[in-house]
């Protein structure tokens, strides 16, 4: 049996550029580690494809998943609900393949609670006005979600602490290469390595 996967968590304040700096991160580049889509009540933008940006179900089916235990995390978020289907992260990470979240911040502290052991990052914005022409500059939301949005990004950025590593979004391939220096250097931690090597001698199996 491969030894389990590491599961990676970014999240951080809505509009700091998750989304994009995630999708810049798997666009180009093969990554040895794969994204775990998101479930969402969310009504599909122009463009976005259920099953590739988003599984879009209704929240019947969404609450429905809950209540079956079938979802890692959610969160309510705005006025749609948002949430990590756990079977597939739970079958890539024991098949040994690291499993990438790009999660809102009460999400990835429920998964801080459920996977000790994974790696969780902090998008920060550059600063605040930065933070709220992003928000407007996305178009897609009216005044009152942008106000709603930047609310609760300021409290939310009051949640750094609880993360592992925070990583300023500058630009956006200078945040891809400092989550890739993360992912990299988080590999060689030496608890990581020797669960690894506990594995090829056989530690603790019959
Ligand atoms: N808790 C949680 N948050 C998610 C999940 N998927 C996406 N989000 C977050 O939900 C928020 C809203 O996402 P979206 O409506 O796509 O708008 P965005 O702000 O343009 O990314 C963002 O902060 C996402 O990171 C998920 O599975 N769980
Ligand atoms: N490094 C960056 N510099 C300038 N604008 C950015 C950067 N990263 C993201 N953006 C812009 O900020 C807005 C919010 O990004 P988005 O990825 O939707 O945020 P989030 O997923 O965190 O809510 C988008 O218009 C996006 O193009």
């Amino acid at each position: 049996m491969a030894t389990r996967g590491m599961l990676i968590v970014l999240s951080g304040p809505s509009g700091v550029g998750k989304g994009t700096v995630r999708k810049a991160m798997f666009q180009d580049q093969q990554r040895d580690f794969v994204y775990s889509i998101s479930m969402t009540t969310r009504q599909p933008r122009p463009g976005e494809v259920d099953g590739v940006d988003y599984y879009f179900r209704s929240k019947e089916d969404f609450k429905r998943e809950i209540a079956d235990d079938g979802m890692l995390e959610y969160a309510q978020y705005v006025d749609n609900y948002y949430g990590t289907p756990l079977k597939y992260v739970n079958q890539t990470l024991d098949a040994g393949k690291d499993v990438f979240l790009e999660i809102e911040v009460n999400g990835a502290m429920q998964v801080r609670k459920k996977c000790p052991d994974g790696v969780f990052i902090f998008l920060t914005p550059p600063d605040l006005s930065s933070l709220k022409q992003r928000i407007k500059g996305r178009g897609s939301e009216d005044m009152q979600t942008i106000d709603k949005r930047m609310h609760k990004a300021v409290d939310e950025i009051k949640m750094m602490r609880q993360y592992d590593y925070a990583v300023v979004n500058d630009t956006v391939p200078n945040a891809v290469q400092r989550i890739e220096n993360i992912i990299e250097s988080e590999h060689l931690r030496v608890q990581r390595v020797i669960a690894q090597y506990e594995k090829m001698i056989g530690v603790g199996e019959k």
